[in-house]
């Protein structure tokens, strides 16, 4: 557990970057700082490994205080993943990753065995080893980033917008290969970030600071998203906050019906799903039965009510079609259950 014991961070011309602030990140979870630009956040982050001491409180690593650990040790339990990677231009990936190891004075087979197999455990090509960081995508880059953070197997990983400099496809794909490494391994990780999405999607807890490095408020995102604490953190939130609300509603009580989807014979209604093979193949209508219209999916029971109303917004229907893993029909959401669900959402 990381713990800011009411610190401060005064810089010598006098900004005040961060103030009196209280903040638990729980061992193995992600805790997110998110805010505007300006608000503290890199800060905040620096303190724990001490690229930046605080002007005053205290920053606990399991209890321990981080000001009584020299730098150099204290660095060695802590990956540190930024923006645009920061990877060393004239060494090799897999020489990149093995950074740490090297230092740490690991023989260099061991220490490249090692970085081979991170590069395979943040899903890239075992033959990217050998290239140079400028022969790597900007998603590449980010994730030889990220196994370079990993290479000494660290309790502790900072990350400061490390998904920000890259498109918006390729920034989903990174943040679910966090969530999924992380399912592994379960970290420590403090995860900076101004995009409030992104906030939502990673943290357990999404701490938001305001100017001035002052605490807004901390929860869980789906507390934040119900329970704003004030105005500035509601605003923050943006205007979609119901919206996104949907993402916590899990598909899995939806009433799904089979009759509509070649499934059990269909029923005389205005649409009927077409499965071949098991799979969607498009809506038909009565008016016209030869014209196959297009349809959207969700995971029943996986994916949230977000992901099922958009599936319904994609299908002239105004249906949402329920799939399975295998991305097998297993039924389809009307409207009425989903209006249905959206009712008791609103209540709760
Ligand atoms: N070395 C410094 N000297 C003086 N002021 C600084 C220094 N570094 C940062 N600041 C100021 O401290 C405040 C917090 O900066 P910080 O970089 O922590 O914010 P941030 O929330 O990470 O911002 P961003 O999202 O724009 O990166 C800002 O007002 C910044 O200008």
């Amino acid at each position: 557990m990381i713990t800011f014991d009411a610190v401060t961070k005064r810089y010598p011309d006098g900004t005040v970057a961060v103030d009196r602030l209280d903040l638990e990140a729980p061992t193995g979870e992600i805790t997110v700082l998110v805010g505007p630009s300006g608000c503290g956040k890199t800060t905040s982050l620096r303190m724990i490994n001490r690229m930046i001491d605080a002007s005053e409180g205290r920053i606990l690593l399991d209890g321990t205080p981080v000001q009584g650990i020299d730098p150099p040790t204290l660095r060695r339990g802590i990956g540190y993943v930024i923006q645009q990677a920061g990877l060393f231009p004239h060494r090799k990936i897999v020489d990149n990753i093995a950074t740490v190891p090297y230092l740490l004075g690991w023989d260099k087979k061991k220490a490249r065995a090692r970085a081979m197999e991170l590069l395979e455990r943040v899903g890239l090509d075992p033959a990217l080893a050998g290239r140079y960081p400028f022969q790597l995508s900007g998603g590449q880059q980010q994730r030889v980033g990220v196994a370079r953070a990993l290479a000494a197997d660290p309790p502790v990983l900072l990350m400061d917008e490390p998904f920000s400099a890259v498109d918006p496809i390729v920034r989903t794909s990174l943040q679910d290969e966090l969530l999924r490494l992380q399912s592994e391994l379960n970290k420590t990780i403090v995860f900076v970030t101004h995009d409030i999405d992104e906030a939502i999607k990673l943290g357990d807890r999404v701490a938001v600071l305001r100017v001035g490095g002052k605490l807004a408020q901390i929860a869980a995102p789906k507390t934040l998203l119900s329970e704003p604490a004030d105005d500035f953190v509601r605003e923050f939130l943006g205007h979609d906050r119901g919206i996104r609300r949907l993402q916590f509603i899990p598909t899995d009580g939806l009433r799904l019906r089979t009759d509509l989807a070649d499934l059990t014979g269909a029923a005389d209604e205005p649409w009927r799903l077409v499965v071949e093979d098991g799979r969607p193949a498009g809506w038909v209508s009565r008016e016209r039965p030869d014209e196959l219209e297009p349809y959207g999916t969700f995971v029943y029971g996986r994916d949230s009510m977000r992901t099922a109303l958009d599936a319904a917004l994609l299908s002239p229907s105004g249906c949402a079609v329920a799939v399975d893993e295998q991305g097998k029909v297993v039924g389809v959401a009307t409207r009425e259950t989903l209006d249905q669900a959206l009712a008791e959402a609103a209540d709760g």
